[in-house]
């Protein structure tokens, strides 16, 4: 589709592009900027270029339970991403999947509500120099975004934004017994009606999910940022579409070329289309696809771009650095077949999907209207739990978080289904114990392979255990999640492919058919040939939590920053970027509502600039 004739204001490169005086690509920060900043002033003519397909009312994308239909090897909606082999990882790869859809993770994420610490945005301001992202100014956009279903009187909660926010259709029995368990085993640590009121942490809950309660109804970006304004004609969304870069015209962007994904558009011709934007360029590819845009659009550190012919218009070497996620790991279960378990609807059974889909579209309710994630904690470690963990998470704990007690370590929660071995475990039932690591020591680098061609795959090192201190925490995270799991009533034995290969005479080789042992029962020690096999399993098995953040920081330039606090591209007239990779550092929580966060800011600040008001 060619766009050349047509000027818009904005384009969004990265979701959906339009031609406009703005252009955007359509991901989740894309949708809720473009949508803000339309719905404002209709006239705005707004473009969003996005790779993937469109998403409307596919049952896919809009049922919250289907999240790992997508993951099938020839996905037309997620994009895997392979990282280079790594020492730190045993020498393997690892894979990320990324949303390449109308609504990028939004449309295909597992619908998990958990927000970041006060002091995590508070971070932002201060460490990062970035005046008006402290967690003061932030939270009412958070508010504004949600409607907390939950508790709508909820001080720190929104009562009438587009995106609800509830339990969903189902409370299952598996997430009942972790609370029980929990309550019971953990007297450490208590309950709590709240797990993301942002200040708070270390109490267990049950865990909220971005579903309407009224509708078992995903809350993505497209369906309530776009799709409910598709009379205006102003309002442009291009699918099927690769970003390959954005013109720069004397230091000013005007507009950015396109190309077909092959995958959608295997006909089409490969040759560039232009579209132009009179008044912003909006990068909005998120963390793996925005610093490449950058980099073919000449925007990025000298050697890289020379290396693929690129020649460079700003020399801003931290374009691609600075790589960070939430590395996740899980230990599987078997259960009983009275658990409620989404295994057989995460595996397509024909008679299960028919029978849940009917269920929701008469109320809303069952297992399509969950995630399977329905209880967990921000857990922090007591001090008798920090003298175990070992020294180099030690010294990161007094640096980082001591200081912070709203910070948690990590998230660990209940996950009602064979999470990670859908597609290899024996048929039945499972439940694990998963957690991921909040704020990894370890970053990684994510880099363009070719200056020409938008559809290759990314040079990326993930980073992931390159420090010592993420190891000892993962180490220490198994055994938590280990000694919950063996308490539940549910329990029918480990699942040996996803525990450590324990020798079978140490006292925690694993134990596959077995009830659960007592709530008092004490807890498993473990030898030194045990730790080097929970320290063999990490390197084996962990895994992205889909959480890409950082890779074009919000921080100083002479710092490593790619854009300042206004999301301006440093060197750049009319360039910004709004996404994820714009956060200067990681948050303790799954990322989507830090992703929405930073669309609902990018939309106040833009509409500053163009003097629309009501944004
Ligand atoms: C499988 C999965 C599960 C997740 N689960 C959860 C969860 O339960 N809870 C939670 O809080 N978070 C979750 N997340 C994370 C969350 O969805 C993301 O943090 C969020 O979507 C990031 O938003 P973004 O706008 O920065 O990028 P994205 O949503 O990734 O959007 C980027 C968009 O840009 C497009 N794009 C990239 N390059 C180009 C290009 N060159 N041209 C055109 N288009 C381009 C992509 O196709 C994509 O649509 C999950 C993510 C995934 C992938």
């Amino acid at each position: 589709m060619s766009l050349t004739n047509t000027e818009f204001d904005i384009i969004f490169a990265g979701g959906t592009f339009f031609p406009s005086p703005l252009g955007l690509v359509g991901g989740a920060a894309a949708c809720c900027t473009a949508g803000r900043l339309a719905a404002a002033d209709p006239s705005l003519k707004i473009l969003i270029v996005e790779a993937g397909p469109h998403t409307q009312e596919d049952p896919q994308h809009v049922q919250p339970a289907r999240f790992l239909s997508h993951f099938t090897p020839d996905s037309k909606t997620v994009k895997y991403v392979v990282s280079n082999p790594s020492e730190h990882l045993g020498g393997r790869i690892t894979v990320a999947p990324a949303g390449q859809c109308l609504g990028g993770g939004s449309s295909v994420n597992f619908t998990v509500y958990n927000r970041a610490a006060a002091s995590d945005y508070d971070d932002w301001e201060t460490e990062y120099n970035n005046p008006g992202w402290g967690a003061k100014d932030l939270l009412p956009l958070l508010k504004k975004t949600e409607t907390y279903q939950i508790d709508p009187e909820g001080e720190t909660h929104g009562a009438s934004g587009p995106l609800k926010v509830s339990y969903g259709g189902h409370f299952p029995n598996v997430a009942k017994d972790f609370l029980e368990v929990a309550a019971t085993y953990d007297k450490e640590r208590k309950l709590t009606e709240d797990p993301n009121d942002l200040y708070n942490s270390n109490a267990y809950g049950r865990w909220p999910k971005w579903i309407d309660e009224k509708t078992g109804r995903r809350s993505d970006t497209p369906h309530h940022f776009i799709y409910n304004q598709v009379d205006n004609k102003n309002l442009r969304v291009l699918t099927g579409s690769f970003v390959k870069r954005v013109i720069i015209k004397d230091g000013r962007a005007v507009g950015v070329e396109y190309v077909p994904n092959p995958q959608l558009h295997p006909d089409a011709s490969p040759e560039p289309l232009a579209a132009y934007a009179s008044k912003l360029v909006v990068v909005c590819g998120g963390s793996f696809g925005s610093p490449l845009i950058l980099e073919r659009s000449g925007i990025g550190a000298a050697e890289i771009l020379k290396k693929f012919g690129v020649e460079q218009v700003v020399d801003l070497p931290g374009v691609g650095e600075r790589y960070q996620d939430h590395q996740h790991l899980v230990a599987l279960c078997r259960t009983s077949e009275d658990a409620d378990t989404l295994d057989y609807v995460m595996r397509g059974i024909p008679e299960e999907i028919e029978k849940w889909d009917t269920q929701w579209k008469k109320d809303g309710t069952g297992f399509l209207a969950i995630n399977g994630l329905d209880a967990g904690i921000k857990l922090r470690p007591t001090e008798s739990e920090l003298k175990t963990i070992g020294p180099a998470f030690l010294s990161r704990w007094r640096q980082y978080y001591a200081d912070a007690p709203d910070k948690s370590v990590m998230w660990l929660a209940c996950v009602a289904f064979c999470m990670d071995a859908i597609a290899t475990a024996p048929m039945g039932k499972y439940y694990g114990i998963g957690y991921c690591l909040n704020h990894p020591e370890s970053m990684g680098r994510v880099h363009i392979t070719s200056g020409e061609d938008a559809t290759v795959l990314p040079n990326w090192d993930s980073g992931f255990l390159e420090h010592e201190s993420d190891m000892e925490l993962h180490m220490y995270a198994y055994k938590r999640c280990r000694e919950l799991a063996r308490r539940m009533p549910c329990f029918r034995g480990e699942y040996r492919n996803y525990h450590p290969d324990f020798a079978l005479d140490s006292p925690a080789a694993v134990n596959e058919d077995t009830v659960p042992v007592a709530m008092d029962a004490p807890d498993i020690v473990y030898t030194n040939e045990d730790n080097k096999a929970i320290r063999e399993w990490v390197r084996k098995l962990v895994a992205t939590t889909w959480h890409s953040l950082g890779t074009c920081a919000m921080m100083p330039r002479e710092q490593g920053g790619v854009v300042d606090s206004r999301l301006n591209v440093y060197g750049v007239e009319g360039l910004k970027v709004a996404d994820l990779s714009i956060a200067p550092y990681n948050v303790g929580a799954n990322t989507y509502s830090t992703a929405l966060v930073i669309a609902e800011k990018a939309a106040v600040l833009i509409g500053e600039e163009l003097g629309i008001t009501g944004v």
